[in-house]
Order: structure tokens, then C-alpha cells, then sequence
């Protein structure tokens, strides 16, 4: 194997660079999709891009995409990928490391001259993460041909819709064209993410990366519970139907559901929860509250689902309250390709670097790239497996050992 190395300075750099965009007060980062902040973050990876020898284009999805042609233009492409959209107030490594890795990868086919038969792409998906239109992996579901109409009207807190936040965003972004946009198992023949673990494993295992065998299948939903405002001073309690008090019941069932099997790594978590019209001397109309449960085995998933379904109507009937659930995600499970797992430990033996495997607790654009493609993941520690807040960190030494192995299991490919 030609030893190649990557350039750590060039990649903290710009781990560094990015990350000012969309800075929060903490030393966070917010750059929700298709805001200002991204579009920022997509004009300097344009430029980065370009440098690193892509020829750069948008989709109509948003995505942003990096393409080197290879030898043989007939043959499907080597995709490389992740995204750089952000939670609220979140940090800043999640997701970007894998498109920044991307691009380092790119650097160094092109600064090498290392000839390729396949097309590369790297690619920035957007609006990984769901949080302005509540419904994650959206450039990746869009890719792979599961966006609908339905999906572009959404609307965030502002009420501007999905449609009309991908017209402006500009690069030529337009909605109406999105099944010009779709992409197919003949086009892409491999896909490779690197990631933040977003979990401790890793640091309490003393591991710089990890090998990912498999991703768990976030199932998101936002349940409405409706009830009768009231005086908070003067309802007598026993008089109430009292929808706060019926969430609270049912958020408590949410976690005895998720933990009924303690060696089962079901989650559930509501992540946010409104009171209408709000106010502390008002009992609450309506309440409405997010649920996100996952698991990596579908059934246990569903499963818990249906049992946490069943409390919902039992304590909304005791409670006299009415409900309306609606489901916004629902990503299966989804395993690794085997020759990528294999390609992965293959190059860690070359390297002498001992990697464990590992399931994925967080969702990826990786798990909807594996219905067109064979996905393989790699994940590096962070620390104490903190993530989605601005305390988010990973050493840039072990962001190197996961870009290097990521460049070496990409040229076994190309
Ligand atoms: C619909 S899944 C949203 C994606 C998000 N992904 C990561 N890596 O944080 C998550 O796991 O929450
Ligand atoms: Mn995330």
C-alpha cells in the first residue's frame, strides 16, 4: 500500500474555520437547514471543494455535491458523505468531520495524481439532522427517491415551507425538478461516512475509531393531547381534563416501555413538548410533545411503539382528553455492507490499529444511501460521548487515524 498521509493542519483548520459559522454565545454552533448559516457553510465548502480538484454542483433536494470523473465515466461512483447542517445550539464536529474528511480524501487523490476508474463524490446532505421541518435525513431520503410533495410543504416555526426555503436557498435549487434529481443502485457503487460515535463507547474502551456493523432506526412522532383550558386558580382539580398533567403521565410511560428489557438498547426521548396558549395561570387547551424511539432490531422498535400507543389512548380516555398522533420518521434499521466491514478491518490490519465493531445508536444519511448502494460507516471518539450540544468535542489526532483509514479503504475501491 502506497503510504499516503492526510493533512491534519489543512483538516483542523477547517474544523476550526466552520465551525464559526452559525457560532452560538457557548461556543456552539446552529446552522439550521437551508438558513444563512448553511448556505454560508455550503459557499465554503464550494470553495474547498473546488480546490480539492470537485467539480461542484447543488440538487434540487439541497444536497450539495463535489465530483471527480474517473477513467471510466460508465462506471457508478465512490460516494463519500455526511452533512453540515446542525441541531440547535449544537456542536461542532457532528456531521462535519465526515464532509470535511471527504474532501481531505479528494485532496489527496487529486495532490497524488492517483488514478481512478470510478467518478468520486463527496457529499453534504441537507438537513440531516430534522431540526427546522422535524423530519431528519431529508437530502438522503430525497436522493434515494423517498421524498414526496407532501414533504416539501411542510412548514417550520415561521410557517415558510420547505418548498419555499429550498427556492431561496439559491445554487439553482429548484423543488418542481427533484425527480431529476434521484439517483439510482447504477450510480453509486459505494458509500462511505465518517462520523462522531455521538456515544462513550469508544472513549470507555480507549478506541481512537470505530467500525460501525449497523444503524438503529429512529421512529419520530408528535403526539397532540387535547383538553379544556381553565383558570389555574379556580378549576378545582378533580373538575379537570387536564392535558399537561396527561402528557406528563404519558412521557413517564414512554421510559418504563424503553426500559422494560434492560439488555434491549430500545430509546425513547421527548425531545420537546408545548403547552397551548401557554401561560402559568392557564390550564393548557392542548399540549403537544415530540417522541423519538429507536432501536436496531425493527420489531422490539415497533413494538414498544405499539405498547406506548395503547398507554396513550388508555390515559387519554381516563383523563377525558382526545389525541392525535402523527408519525414524521420512520427509518428501518439498517446493516452495514459486509464488504466494506471487511475493506474497513482489512486496512486497520495494514495500519496496525486494533478498531472495535459497533452498532449506531444515532441516525445517518448512511442508512437511506444503503438502499442504492453498499454503505460502510466509520466513527471516532468523542469525548465523554457528548454531542448535539456545544460541548461536542473530538481530538483532532483521532479525527486523522479515521480520515486516513477512510482514505485507504477508499482507494482499495477506485
Ligand atoms: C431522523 S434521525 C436524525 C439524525 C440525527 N443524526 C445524528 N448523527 O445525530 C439523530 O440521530 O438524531
Ligand atoms: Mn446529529
Amino acid at each position: 500500500m502506497k503510504v499516503v498521509s492526510i493533512n491534519q493542519k489543512r483538516l483542523q483548520e477547517r474544523i476550526e474555520k466552520l465551525s464559526e459559522i452559525g457560532k452560538t454565545k457557548d461556543d456552539g454552533v446552529q446552522r439550521v437547514a437551508l438558513s444563512d448559516e448553511d448556505r454560508e457553510g455550503h459557499l465554503l465548502l464550494t470553495e474547498w471543494m473546488r480546490e480539492a480538484g470537485l467539480k461542484v454542483r447543488h440538487d434540487h433536494f439541497g444536497n450539495l455535491i463535489g465530483r471527480k470523473e474517473g477513467l471510466n465515466p460508465n462506471l457508478p461512483c465512490i460516494m463519500i458523505g455526511s452533512h453540515t447542517d446542525s441541531v440547535k445550539n449544537g456542536g461542532k464536529f457532528d456531521g462535519i468531520i465526515g464532509v470535511l474528511a471527504g474532501i481531505e480524501v479528494a485532496h489527496i487523490i487529486n495532490e497524488e495524481n492517483v488514478s481512478h476508474q470510478y467518478p468520486i463524490e463527496v457529499v453534504s446532505f441537507c438537513e440531516e439532522e430534522g431540526s427546522r421541518f422535524n423530519d431528519g435525513l431529508f437530502g438522503s431520503r430525497g436522493m434515494v427517491g423517498k421524498i414526496n410533495r407532501e414533504d416539501l410543504e411542510k412548514t417550520d416555526e415561521n410557517k415558510i415551507s420547505r418548498y419555499d426555503a429550498l427556492r431561496s436557498f439559491g445554487f439553482g435549487i429548484n423543488p418542481d425538478l427533484i425527480d431529476n434529481s434521484v439517483r439510482t443502485p447504477k450510480e453509486v457503487k459505494y458509500y462511505f461516512e465518517m462520523h462522531i460515535e455521538q456515544g462513550p463507547y469508544l472513549q470507555e474502551t480507549n478506541y481512537p475509531i470505530g467500525i460501525v456493523s449497523g444503524i438503529a432506526g429512529p421512529a419520530w412522532f408528535k403526539v397532540k393531547l387535547i383538553g379544556e383550558a381553565g383558570h389555574a386558580g379556580t378549576v378545582p382539580m378533580n373538575l379537570r381534563k387536564d392535558p399537561m398533567i396527561g402528557a406528563a403521565e404519558i412521557i413517564k410511560e414512554i421510559e418504563s416501555v424503553c426500559m422494560k428489557n434492560p439488555t434491549a438498547p430500545t430509546v425513547g426521548t421527548v425531545g420537546l413538548i408545548n403547552a397551548f396558549p401557554g401561560g402559568s395561570n392557564i390550564i393548557p387547551r392542548s399540549v403537544e410533545f415530540t417522541m423519538d424511539i429507536r432501536d436496531i432490531v425493527l420489531e422490539r422498535r415497533n413494538e414498544a411503539i405499539r405498547e406506548i400507543k395503547i398507554k396513550i389512548e388508555e390515559i387519554s380516555k381516563a383523563r377525558g382528553l382526545e389525541f392525535e398522533i402523527e408519525q414524521n420518521v420512520d427509518a428501518s434499521p439498517v446493516q452495514c455492507s459486509k464488504t466494506l466491514i471487511k475493506t474497513f478491518k482489512d486496512v486497520c490490519e495494514e495500519l496496525q490499529l486494533e478498531v472495535p465493531v459497533m452498532v449506531s445508536g444515532a441516525g445517518h444519511d448512511a442508512m437511506f444511501l444503503a438502499d442504492i448502494s453498499e454503505m460502510g460507516m466509520i466513527f471516532v471518539r468523542c469525548r465523554d460521548g457528548i454531542s448535539h450540544q456545544p460541548n461536542e468535542w473530538a481530538d483532532i489526532e483521532d479525527i486523522s487515524i479515521g480520515t486516513k483509514v477512510l482514505l485507504e479503504a477508499v482507494l482499495k475501491h477506485i
